[in-house]
């Protein structure tokens, strides 16, 4: 069984740690890898190590920069069938959608090394004789990126990719739940001569190693994807130096289908928001807001292409629709939220348990509810699992209220064949992304942000690379 060791300064090495973590296949509860628990050590290491690369890489024109984002397209796309296999066995990821990660992946690192040459200042007049303001953008220093277990391998080059075009230095965090394919990456990128200490891989605790990543005052900004209450923490241990912080947290995105929707259109957009990664995804369709007059049709057809949804074991199976949770305590979570849910007088059309056909894993059905009220916890909390509420509106209005009525401010879907309608919606949703007429999934060139609790800045596109850099006002008087 293979040992992850730290990648620190252009090496792997042992942990002071004497404990480790065991890595899972959770289709299999088999364990296949471990880590190391870390250690405070491991991640102060890490950080001196970036801080010491940092000012080299920073004076390296960007077009260099970029020619080693390049090299690592190229060695994940070298590598790309392992590393789908590699994620699809840690996380129980269909190998089909394993392989797209992987190569969004590699995509996501050419797209960013188009930055070097883009990176943009300005220069403001000024209301003084012989004087420009120069805006210069400038790189923060060492950021750290702490992954989650649901797109590891992507949301960890979210973070890699945008630090290290616009100058800084990286320390990457995996989660304990998914670190295998990262650490695997950290491996390949040994043969591309990047520079020791530009990019470190910590695994470990986050309560250990990532808040103490967090504290640290060489730390120029924290970049997390994960849970509110990891956030609520990366904050709290940032205060202490003021560190800059950029959190993808929780969601819970309503889908509005209103009367004139496109019906089989809207249906399997909202079924595909669903099922992929077993609904263990931030921008997943968490709730489904129907109007009244064509309820009763939808809550039909929709319980009919539910029960049609496919599972199995995420590597050896025909690529199904969907496999395992990633963890007993995911599934004890979804569990629990469906059986409150029931208490609460919810109906369960179609799911509602674990399917028979698996004597190992951690497996639901997909499950459609309805008879929920706008209070309930299935409708409030986010669920982050193949379980989807379905209520009944009246008025658009109505609908966008309802939709808005949430903690969460991360995506939201409408379905309409009326201008109106999607504008007067897309104008007044809450969250940071609003689907129209398609399925809940962002684009790598877009703004992936959240609003409200769900997070703080974003990632993606021209505004999700700025996230790591300063800006500098030089007022420049000559004479
Ligand atoms: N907005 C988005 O794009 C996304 C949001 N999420 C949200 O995350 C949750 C599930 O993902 P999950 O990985 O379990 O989230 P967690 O919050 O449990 O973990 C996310 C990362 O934070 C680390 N972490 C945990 N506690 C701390 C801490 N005190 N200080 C620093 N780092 C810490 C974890 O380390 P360790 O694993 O070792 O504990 C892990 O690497 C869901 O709520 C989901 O909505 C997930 C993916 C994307
Ligand atoms: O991590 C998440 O859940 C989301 O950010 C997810 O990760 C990769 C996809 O692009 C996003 O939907």
């Amino acid at each position: 069984m293979k040992h992850y060791k730290q990648y620190i300064n252009g090496q792997f090495v042992d942990s002071k740690a004497t404990s480790v973590i065991e890595i899972l296949n959770p289709c299999t509860e088999v364990v296949i890898s471990t880590i190391s628990t870390g250690t405070v050590e491991d991640a102060d290491n890490a950080l001196e190590a970036a801080q010491a690369a940092q000012p080299a890489w920073e004076a390296l024109p960007a077009i260099q920069r970029a020619a080693f984002l390049h090299k690592m397209a190229d060695v994940i796309r070298e590598n790309r069938v392992f590393l789908a296999e590699t994620l699809s066995k840690e996380q129980a990821k269909v190998i089909g959608l394993a392989q797209v990660e992987i190569d969004v992946t590699a995509d996501y690192f050419d797209y960013n090394a188009g930055w070097a040459r883009r990176i943009e200042g300005e220069i403001i007049q000024s209301d003084r004789e012989k004087e420009h303001i120069y805006l210069h953008k400038v790189p923060i220093g060492v950021a750290v990126g702490i992954c989650p277990w649901n797109f590891p391998f992507f949301v960890m080059a979210r973070k890699v990719a945008a630090s290290l075009i616009t100058g800084n230095t990286c320390v990457i965090k995996p989660s304990s739940e998914a670190p295998n394919t990262i650490m695997e990456f950290a491996d390949f990128i040994q043969k591309i001569n990047l520079p020791a200490g530009v990019l470190n891989f910590v695994c470990g605790a986050g309560r250990t190693v990532g808040n103490a990543l967090s504290k640290s005052p060489i730390t120029g900004i924290i970049s997390l994807t994960g849970s509110v209450g990891a956030g609520q923490k990366v904050i709290s241990a940032a205060a202490e130096n003021i560190t800059k912080v950029s959190l993808e947290l929780g969601g819970k995105a309503p889908a509005i289908v209103c009367a004139d929707a496109n019906m089989e259109l809207a249906l399997n957009a909202i079924v595909s928001s669903k099922v992929i990664f077993s609904g263990q995804v931030c921008n997943c369709a968490e709730r489904v807001y129907v109007q009244d007059s064509i309820y009763d049709e939808f809550v039909d057809k929709l319980t009919k292409k539910m029960s049609k949804v496919t599972i199995e074991d995420a590597l050896t199976g025909t690529n199904a629709d969907m496999s395992s949770l990633v963890s007993q305590s995911q599934l004890d979570k979804i569990t629990e939220m469906v059986e409150f849910a029931k208490k609460e007088g919810a109906e369960v059309l179609v799911g509602g348990k674990q399917p028979n056909q698996f004597d190992r894993g951690y497996f639901y059905e997909p499950t459609i509810l309805t008879n929920v009220s706008q209070q309930s916890e299935i409708i409030q909390e986010e669920v982050f699992g193949p379980v989807l509420p379905v209520m009944k509106f009246g008025t658009l209005d109505e609908a966008i209220a309802l939709s808005n009525d949430c903690q969460f401010g991360l995506t939201s879907s409408i379905f309409s064949e009326n201008y109106n309608n999607i504008m007067h919606a897309t104008n007044s949703l809450h969250f940071g992304e609003t689907y129209v007429n398609r399925e809940h999934f962002e684009a790598i060139q877009g703004f992936h942000a959240g609003w409200k609790k769900s997070g703080v800045g974003g990632a993606d596109g021209k505004h999700g690379m700025e996230e790591y850099l300063h800006t500098r006002v030089v007022y420049a008087k000559y004479y």
